[in-house]
C-alpha cells in the first residue's frame, strides 16, 4: 500500500514528520498539506516540493489525513473536512488532549480515528511517538501504514488504551521542554561559576549528549549509571543531596502529573 497522506496543518510538527518521511524515501508526490498560512505553504513547497493547498476542497484521493493543527483549531479544521470524508479514510490526530470521541463528533461520526503523540526531536529523526490505533478499528495493513509514517521520525510505542496517550504526552510529548528547562538552569549555574555563556552551553549540551549516548549503549540501568558517577562523600553526592532536599525528585513527579491532568482538562474544555 502506497497511501496518499495529507496533513491538515503544516506547522512545526507536520514539517518534522514530512521531513522524516521524505528523508526515508516516501514519494513527495503522495504527500499533500492543507495550510492556512501562505508563508508556511511557500516554505513547505520550497523545502519538500510537495503540493500545498489553502483549502481541503482542492485535495483529492487521500487515504490518510494527519490532523496537525493546534487542539483549539481542530473543530474548525474538521468542519471544513467533514463533508469530503469517506468512511475508509484514516484520521490520525497528533493533537494533545482531544479524544477520539470528540474528534468523531466533530467529523460526522467518523470512526477510523487514531491518536498519536510525537515529540519535537522528530525534527532530527530522534523522536518517539505513542500510537493508539486499536485492532477493533484498524486492519493490520492500516496499522503498518501508520507505523511506517512515525518510524521515519524515530521510535514508535503502540498503546493499548486511549488514556495512555495522555500519559505519554506527559513524558515524551512535553518531555523535551523539561530537558531544555534543566539544560537552561545548568547553563545558568555554569555562568555563575565563571564560564562565559558559549562555554556554558557547550559544557551542558555535551554533558547531556554524552550521558544519553552512554545510557543508550550501556547495559547498566539508569540507577547504576548514576551510582557510577557518585563517589562516596564526593562532589556528585553533595549535588544530589542538595537536589533531593530541595525536592527536585518530587517536582519531576508533580510536573508530569500536572501535564497528564492538563491533557485530560483540555479534552473536557475543548469538547464543550
Ligand atoms: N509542538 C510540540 O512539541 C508537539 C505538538 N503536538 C501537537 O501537534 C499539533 C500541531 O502543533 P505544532 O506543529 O507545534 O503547531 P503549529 O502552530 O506550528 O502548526 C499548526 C499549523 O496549523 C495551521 N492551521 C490552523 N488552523 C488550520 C486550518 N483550519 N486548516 C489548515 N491549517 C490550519 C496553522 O497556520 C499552523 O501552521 C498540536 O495539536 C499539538 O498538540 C504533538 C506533539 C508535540
Ligand atoms: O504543550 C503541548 O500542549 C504540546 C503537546 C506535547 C507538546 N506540546
Amino acid at each position: 500500500m502506497n497511501p496518499h497522506i495529507a496533513f491538515l496543518g503544516g506547522g512545526n510538527m507536520a514539517n518534522a514528520i514530512i521531513g522524516g518521511m521524505i528523508k526515508q524515501g516516501f514519494n513527495p508526490s503522495l504527500l499533500s498539506v492543507v495550510e492556512h498560512n501562505a508563508n508556511t505553504r511557500d516554505k513547505l513547497t520550497e523545502q519538500f516540493h510537495i503540493s500545498c493547498h489553502e483549502s481541503v476542497s482542492t485535495v483529492q484521493n487521500v487515504d490518510i489525513w494527519v490532523l496537525a493543527v493546534k487542539p483549539q483549531n481542530m473543530r474548525d479544521a474538521l468542519t471544513d473536512l467533514t463533508p469530503l470524508l469517506h468512511t475508509k479514510q484514516m484520521l490520525v490526530s497528533i493533537a494533545a488532549g482531544l479524544t477520539t470521541a470528540t474528534l468523531s463528533s466533530w467529523s460526522g461520526n467518523h470512526s477510523k480515528i487514531a491518536r498519536t503523540m510525537p515529540n519535537t526531536p522528530a525534527m532530527v529523526s530522534q523522536g518517539v511517538t505513542g500510537i493508539f490505533a486499536p485492532t477493533s478499528v484498524f486492519s493490520t495493513d492500516e496499522q503498518i501504514a501508520l507505523d511506517n509514517i512515525f518510524k521515519t521520525i524515530g521510535s514508535t510505542v503502540w498503546l493499548d488504551t486511549e488514556s495512555q496517550i495522555d500519559s505519554i504526552t506527559a513524558i515524551s510529548g512535553s518531555g523535551p521542554a523539561y530537558v531544555f528547562y534543566m539544560m537552561e538552569h545548568l547553563a545558568a549555574a555554569a555562568v555563575e561559576l565563571g564560564f562565559d555563556s558559549a562555554t556554558a552551553d557547550l559544557l551542558v549540551k555535551q554533558t547531556f549528549a554524552g550521558a544519553v549516548a552512554l545510557a543508550n549503549t550501556s547495559e547498566d540501568s539508569l540507577t547504576t549509571l548514576r551510582e557510577k558517577v557518585t563517589s562516596k562523600g564526593g562532589t556528585t553526592a553533595a549535588a544530589l543531596n542538595a537536589f533531593s532536599s530541595d525536592g527536585m525528585d518530587k517536582a519531576l513527579h508533580h510536573g508530569t502529573q500536572a501535564a497528564c491532568e492538563r491533557a485530560k482538562e483540555l479534552a473536557v474544555e475543548l469538547a464543550k
